[in-house]
């Protein structure tokens, strides 16, 4: 396996004055699940729109494997992102955007997906909503980005869905550096290698799962 290493450092970002990030490091390498809470509000989209570039963050450093990305065209191909929102066109069947999104190869793995073989005709506003979200958790996780940033992966997905997710996440991991931030954190903490908080604008690393509940993302009777 190469390994690939992602760091992102000096994000600052205010939105009508209020200082939402302060200067945020983050190092992501291939093999790693970086686990990503924080309160409503707290700045983790934002966070991830700034590193995959679509959100401005004037003092952001970016490098791959040492080497300056700056420039956010020279990123597409080095990182995927998921939005929280759809990102397919309505009009397109599950085939078409399979075969618009991913190489040749890929594509056939990914109509063979146990799940999606049989929606391949269907069209993409015809969707369920835990359907068209499981049919983007899998692009992005077989393009060839180097890393891949997850907005809610888990959002609308039943628990059996979730599993067959988290399972991919996983498989993907040995290839990828990703980062997840979902609501649903006892997947999240089950599958990651590392975890984060986002806490007054500030990213900070959490080693135990009881800081989850010093830090106020969860509350003390919270059962893991
Ligand atoms: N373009 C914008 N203009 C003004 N405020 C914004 C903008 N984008 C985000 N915000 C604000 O920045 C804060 C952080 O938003 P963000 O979506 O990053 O939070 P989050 O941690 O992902 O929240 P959640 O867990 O609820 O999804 C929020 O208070 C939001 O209203």
């Amino acid at each position: 396996m190469k390994k690939h290493i992602l760091e992102v450092s000096g994000i600052q970002k205010s939105f009508n004055n209020k200082l939402l990030l302060s200067d945020i490091y983050l190092k992501l390498e291939t093999g790693q699940i970086i686990g990503l809470f924080g309160r409503n509000g707290s700045g983790k989209s934002t966070l991830l729109k700034i590193i995959f570039g679509i959100v401005p963050a004037l003092d952001k450093s970016i490098f791959v494997n040492g080497i300056s990305k700056n420039n956010a065209s020279t990123l597409l191909n080095e990182i995927g992102y998921l939005h929280q929102n759809q990102f397919i066109p309505n009009h397109f069947s599950v085939l078409q955007t399979i075969l618009l999104s991913v190489d040749k190869q890929k594509a056939h793995f990914v109509c063979e997906d146990d799940f999606l073989k049989s929606l391949l005709n269907q069209k993409i506003r015809d969707l369920s909503f835990g359907e068209l979200r499981y049919l983007q958790v899998k692009l992005i996780l077989s393009n060839q980005s180097k890393f891949v940033l997850l907005d809610e992966p888990f959002s609308g997905l039943s628990p059996k869905m979730i599993e067959i997710v988290m399972l991919l996440i996983k498989e993907n991991s040995q290839e990828k550096g990703i980062i997840v931030t979902d609501h649903h954190y006892r997947n999240v903490i089950e599958i990651a290698t590392d975890l984060r908080i986002l806490n007054n604008g500030k990213l900070q690393v959490i080693n135990e799962k009881a800081e989850l509940m010093q830090k106020g993302y969860l509350i003390n009777s919270a059962i893991f």
